[in-house]
């Protein structure tokens, strides 16, 4: 593996791995692989199996090695689905791909011999994956920022430096701010954040939010829990971790500034006063492209600001007592150990009762904030996986217990 490796020098394209090929990253991946043949060529690729239909199309059509599913109730069907799509005549493989399923079969995928991985699957989930492709020594290019922040030293002591290419749309801006500077030269990171469907609201208000008012983010189209997330702002605190894992910079020097346009996707201020900033409509499959491509950009991979119209970008201070998320990601992250995995944890499991009607909008950021400190007192090392993924599910519990309790009391008022 080289990292100039490309059309450009004459290289053969980067064999990639995408997980998650369903979802929103997924997908936007795929358009962005398939629009660039001489780069890229997929070689496997894995999701949670409910949508077999879809992932085998996508099999078959880029003539994958291997495809994976979590479940081994889904493998039959997935089988099925693959032969019904060559039986289309769509995909030019001879053989069809090697499917593995189960517990491991995500993780082994993403050690599969090729030059990058892309991990695009949601939430907790994605952790195997993420040490797995570390440990195999693929470049990762890492949209599942859970997975980096719930393994946190766990993640960083397996990674050699430069191997976790950041695909996140504020990471990526960092990222690209950063290139070719010097680290002493670094004041402060300030991470964007859209401010939301709720933006401007006060915190009086949110009790009456429902799931498809918080499901209309006002920029980006994601899937549901990151789509939550942005909403109650538990996604920008969980940036604000990822970004001081990823880039060593203490928490009190990292800001949030809202930025409702969502074109500044973040910004760097160095000692001198200058501030670099990283613009471009909003549109993944720009830092989708970098980060398969990493250090090279993909030409085309998305659209540039139009200057022949006028622009406006506004940015004003983030509400952190109406959105009280951020203040306790910075919490959690200096607390460090498995105390991100706790706040992470309890959120999945919020945000899913939330959308399935058992709990109210600032119910999930209350639920969090109680979990934390419960787990406050118990905080560990984060040293192994099972360390990780025991304070996961323990989190997961308390979360449920708390929000069945929140549900069963307003359902005898
Ligand atoms: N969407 C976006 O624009 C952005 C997303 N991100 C991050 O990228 C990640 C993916 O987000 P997004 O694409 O929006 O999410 P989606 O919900 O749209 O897609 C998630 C994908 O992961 C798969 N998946 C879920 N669980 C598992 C599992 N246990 N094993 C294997 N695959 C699984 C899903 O398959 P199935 O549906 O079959 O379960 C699906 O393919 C998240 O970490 C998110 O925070 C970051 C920045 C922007
Ligand atoms: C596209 C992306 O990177 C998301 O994480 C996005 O930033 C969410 O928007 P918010 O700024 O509203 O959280
Ligand atoms: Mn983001």
């Amino acid at each position: 593996m080289t990292e100039d490796r490309g059309p450009g020098d004459g290289g053969r394209p980067r064999d990639v791995v995408i997980l998650g090929s369903t979802g929103s990253i997924g997908t936007q991946a795929i358009d962005v692989v398939t629009r660039a043949p001489d780069r890229f060529r997929v070689v496997g690729i894995a999701a949670g199996g409910r949508d077999v239909a879809l992932l085998a199309r996508q099999a078959v059509r880029l003539g994958v090695e291997v495809v994976a599913v979590p479940h081994e109730w889904t493998a039959s069907e997935l089988r099925q689905a693959l032969s019904v799509e060559r039986g289309r005549g769509n995909g030019s493989r001879a053989r069809l791909p090697k499917v593995l399923a189960g517990r491991d079969a995500i993780a082994e995928v993403a050690a599969w011999p090729c030059d990058v991985v892309l991990n695009g699957v949601t939430g907790a989930a994605g952790l195997a994956s993420t040490l797995s492709a570390l440990d195999a020594g693929r470049t990762l290019a890492l949209a599942n920022k859970e997975s980096l922040i719930i393994g946190g030293p766990l993640v960083k002591e397996r990674a050699r430096p430069g191997q976790i290419v950041p695909v996140d749309s504020e990471h990526s801006a960092l990222a690209q701010c950063l290139r070719g500077g010097r680290a002493a030269e670094v004041s402060r990171l300030v991470l964007t954040a859209s401010g939301g469907p709720f933006r401007g609201w006060r915190r009086d208000r949110l009790a009456a939010v429902t799931p498809a008012q918080a499901m209309a983010h006002p920029t980006w189209t994601m899937g549901p829990v990151i789509t939550v997330n942005s909403a109650t702002m538990v996604n920008k605190g969980l940036e604000v971790i990822e970004a001081h894992l990823l880039f060593d910079i203490d928490y009190d020097a990292i800001d949030v500034v809202v930025h409702p346009q969502s074109v500044v996707h973040s910004m760097v201020e160095f000692t001198d006063g200058s501030t670099l900033a990283q613009a471009s409509p909003p549109d993944m499959r720009l830092p989708i492209a970098l980060g398969l491509a990493w250090p090279d950009r993909v030409p085309g991979a998305a659209a540039a600001v139009d200057w022949s119209g006028t622009q406006i970008w506004q940015f004003e201070p983030f509400d952190e007592e109406t959105f009280p998320a951020v203040g306790l990601a910075r919490h959690v992250g200096r607390t460090g150990g498995t105390a991100p995995a706790a706040y992470n944890a309890a959120n999945e499991e919020c945000v899913a009762a939330f959308l399935a009607g058992r709990l109210s909008f600032p119910g999930i950021v209350e639920t969090v904030a109680k979990v934390v400190a419960e787990h406050d007192g118990v905080a560990q090392a984060c040293s192994t996986l099972d360390e990780v993924l025991a304070v996961d599910s323990w989190a997961r519990l308390r979360a449920r217990e708390l929000t069945g309790a929140a549900a069963a009391t307003s359902a005898t008022r």
